[in-house]
């Protein structure tokens, strides 16, 4: 329906995410890749908001440039949850990492057994930077107090459809620490589980099936601190 028929019969009460503020108070969701110049072989024409219930959905069209020279209009939606942090805590003298379980109902719906996923501490990084973000989830979901942290890359995930760009982190851990469990007004419950790292590497790819978390414990042994 276009605006001018659906202004026919009801009344213009503008569009939540886009006029007015949506459920979590966000608006102009669809101004996002509008203003884009990087690539000359890229115009972005039209940007529409399909959904922003928690996450954000649009789909945008735009001219795209082949090789050959030619010109075509594309449509891509993209699923934009903003960009996230995550970090391997490890403990070199007891050669162990600090690693969680939690409930992910995507994976569940997907084929895992009971969508019990064991992956490292991380999160979206919500308004901080990414070395504030990592700190804090470290805390909120481990009860770790990190000091220095180590860089390690940062990572788009999943690039054909997710907007996000994941920062990857490691620091050590010690055992003066608190609970963690994640934030239970946000519907977490999360089991902090320390594990042997060895141990951690051989689970790779039968019940450690979490890509951060695979990509962490392999550079750790591979280039990382139980490389050195
Ligand atoms: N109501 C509601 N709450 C949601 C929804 N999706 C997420 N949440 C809330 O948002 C919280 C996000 O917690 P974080 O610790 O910030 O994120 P995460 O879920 O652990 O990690 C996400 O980011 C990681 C880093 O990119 C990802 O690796 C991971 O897969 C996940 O998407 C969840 O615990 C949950 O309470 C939703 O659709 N509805
Ligand atoms: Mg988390």
């Amino acid at each position: 329906m276009t605006d001018a028929a659906a202004g026919a019969s009801t009344p213009d009460l503008g569009r939540p995410g886009v006029d007015v503020p949506d459920r979590r108070g966000r608006t102009g969701l669809d101004r996002i890749g509008l203003d884009l110049t990087g690539n000359p072989r890229v115009r972005v024409r039209d940007v529409r908001l399909l959904t922003s219930n928690w996450y954000v959905t649009r789909v945008t069209t735009f001219d795209f440039q082949r090789r050959d020279g030619t010109w075509s209009t594309q449509e891509r939606e993209t699923y934009d949850r903003g960009d996230g942090a995550c970090i391997l805590l490890y403990d070199l003298e007891t050669r162990s990492v600090l690693l969680t379980s939690q409930f992910r109902y995507p994976a569940y719906v997907n084929g895992h057994p009971d969508g019990d996923l064991i992956e490292i501490v991380g999160g979206l990084l919500d308004d901080d930077d990414a070395e504030t973000a990592i700190r804090r989830e470290a805390e909120e979901e481990s009860g770790v107090r990190v000091g220095a942290v180590e860089h390690v890359f940062d990572v788009y995930m999943s690039p054909g459809s997710v907007t996000e760009k994941l920062h990857f982190y490691a620091a050590p851990y010690d055992a003066d620490r608190t609970d963690g469990g994640g934030l239970a007004d946000e519907g977490e419950d999360i089991t902090v589980l320390e594990v042997p790292f060895d141990e951690a590497l051989a689970r790779i790819g039968d019940d450690i099936i979490d890509a951060k978390t695979i990509m962490l414990l392999q550079w750790a042994a591979l280039s990382g601190p139980f490389a050195r």
